[in-house]
């Protein structure tokens, strides 16, 4: 029972994990949650289907599909060369007003914070009225699937990562900018949370140790998957 309860006392209040990264739970409403997750269903239908990236010559445990831009490693383009060769999908505008609310949201918990000075969160690059996302990775993890420690620098603009999650909830860590090891935090992040990261956690180590089966509210079940977790990162790649 002990990790019943410390389950269920499990805070979820907004948390700055690190210098830069900010956790924002249950940014999305229910109704913003099955809406996403019915534009996911769009976007399963093509012109490029998910699917695994190789990476050193396997293919990733989650299948992929980019908007906006097609991601390779340490390549972005605009057709999917190494699937079926059509132009992705456009980035949506939608997503950009989403991504600027996500920031505005985090600007206030960094204005918030005792701790940290008078402008901290422009120091960081958090800066809503001038967030140009320009692509998006959506994943699909079924509830085997994980993303080992890794960085996020394919992309040339030092903008702030910004990450929503929807369906199943995963253990995620977030590390540091330096190995894949410690420090590193381990939190839980949930159907509706947001996730910010930049300024001097823009390149920090980050990853998905486990998806946590038949956890997601009902808003946010992903029926015609049969279950699993989608999770989007808006990045802004700096490049044309
Ligand atoms: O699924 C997540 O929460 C993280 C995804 C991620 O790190 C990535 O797509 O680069
Ligand atoms: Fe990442």
């Amino acid at each position: 029972m002990d990790s019943l309860f410390a389950d269920e006392a499990f805070d979820r209040r907004p948390t700055i994990v690190a210098p830069g990264a900010v956790w924002v739970p249950g940014f999305l409403t229910a109704e913003a949650q099955q809406w996403i997750i019915a534009r996911y269903a769009d976007w399963q239908s093509g012109p490029v289907p998910p699917h695994a990236t190789t990476i050193a010559g396997h293919p990733m445990s989650v299948t992929t599909i980019g908007l906006g831009w097609h991601w390779q490693p340490g390549r972005y383009d605009r057709r999917a060369v190494d699937v079926n060769d059509k132009v992705v999908l456009p980035f949506p505008d939608w997503m950009t007003r989403l991504g600027r609310q996500v920031l505005e949201s985090a600007v206030a918990v960094v204005e918030d914070a005792q701790d940290l000075p008078q402008g901290t969160a422009a120091v960081w690059g958090f800066d809503p009225a001038d967030y140009h996302p320009d692509v998006a990775l959506v994943n699909y993890y079924d509830e085997h699937a994980k993303m080992g420690m890794h960085q996020d620098k394919d992309e040339f603009d030092p903008a702030p990562v910004v990450s929503l999650s929807l369906g199943d909830t995963c253990l995620f860590r977030f590390g540091n900018t330096e190995t894949r090891n410690r420090p590193f935090e381990d939190l839980r992040l949930a159907s509706g949370d947001a996730f910010v990261f930049g300024g001097p956690a823009r390149f920090a180590y980050h990853g998905v140790r486990s998806i946590q089966p038949g956890t997601a509210p009902d808003a946010g079940r992903l029926n015609h998957l049969g279950g699993g977790r989608i999770n989007i990162t808006m990045r802004t790649t700096g490049r044309d």
